[in-house]
């Protein structure tokens, strides 16, 4: 079964439209990570699946319920939006005891999400006194109280140590594979290319692609292939000749366009270059990101 579907989702402040008419659906046993430059209109989306904003328009429902329709949210969708949110005079186990009690949640469940957070060593400490880091466990600690089939992290490795990161990715990757639906937002490309497996991605509210991450970057590639030669010249010419573009490398080294790595190994062969690297070229994630989101980002700067 789909665990989040959302169809015609709109939401209006005022005069401005920051979520239109979005549809897509998040799956279980996979990562799907929700990208879009700032201000896209993601934490906005977040909100109304969590019940925390009321769409203007459009439907959305959790395992095919509405949420004001769950009897305990808690135990079908558990969200990280705002790590900043905890009473910072409680210690964490009492935190997420009052939790656990005003759910009619299991007094157990507190030990096993402490522990599979980290945090079973400071959970006498008062959370006042916690890093950015221990905050974002506790935040997760309190979303899996109650075992929810669907996840929803908002921009989870903000501010986090290259530790931290790692942790997240391996978490959700493992939530995943538990056979949850995840649903992750970031603004950071090359961190949703190691965790995520579908992405969503959205652009002043509006959907821009619904897709698997190898097929977004196999259809973002420039199909370029980087080739090193020590006869450079020569093999530029006969490429040129061949129809191919040729750039200079940044290292030394050419960039060609319009002739797969196959046909540039066999021209090299037929005139008798030898080649010491031919190397086809993915586009990266931030590439086919900025490529894709271009036309709706609020604020450009200028090249630097
Ligand atoms: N309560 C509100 N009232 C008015 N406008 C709002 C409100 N909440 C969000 N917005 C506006 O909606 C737009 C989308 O904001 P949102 O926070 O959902 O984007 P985002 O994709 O999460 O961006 P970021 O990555 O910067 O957090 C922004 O222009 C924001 O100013």
């Amino acid at each position: 079964m789909t665990a989040i579907e959302i169809q015609g989702l709109t939401k209006r402040y005022g005069p401005d439209t920051v979520v239109d008419d979005l549809s897509f659906t998040v799956t279980p046993g996979r990562v799907t990570g929700f990208l879009g430059p700032n201000g896209a209109g993601k934490s906005t989306t977040m909100r109304m699946i969590t019940g925390l904003a009321e769409p203007t328009r459009g439907s959305l429902t959790i395992g095919g319920r509405r949420y004001r329709d769950l009897p305990v949210p808690l135990t079908e969708v558990g969200a990280l939006l705002d790590a900043g949110a905890v009473h910072g005079a409680r210690t964490a186990r009492d935190h997420l005891h009052a939790l656990a009690a005003s759910n009619a949640l299991p007094r157990r469940r507190v030990d096993e999400v402490l522990e599979r957070t980290g945090l079973t060593a400071v959970a006498g400490k008062r959370a006042g006194g916690f890093s950015l880091g221990m905050r974002q466990r506790l935040g997760i600690a309190a979303a899996l109280l109650g075992d929810p089939s669907v996840l929803i992290f908002d921009e989870p490795v903000n501010g986090l140590d290259p530790e931290g990161i790692r942790w997240i990715r391996d978490l959700l990757r493992s939530l995943s594979r538990e056979g949850r639906a995840v649903l992750v937002s970031s603004h950071l490309m090359s961190e949703m290319a190691q965790t995520a497996d579908h992405l969503v991605v959205i652009g002043r509210g509006r959907l821009i692609a619904d897709t698997g991450m190898n097929e977004f970057l196999d259809s973002s590639g420039e199909g370029t292939v980087l080739v090193r030669t020590p006869e450079h010249d020569t093999l530029a010419r006969h490429l040129t000749a061949a129809g191919a573009t040729v750039r200079e490398a940044p290292q030394p080294g050419l960039l060609v366009t319009g002739l797969t790595s196959e046909e540039i190994g066999k021209l090299a062969a037929y005139h008798g270059v030898a080649l010491s690297e031919l190397t086809p070229q993915r586009a990266s994630l931030e590439d086919a990101f900025m490529a894709l989101t271009e036309d709706s980002v609020d604020y450009q700067g200028a090249p630097a």
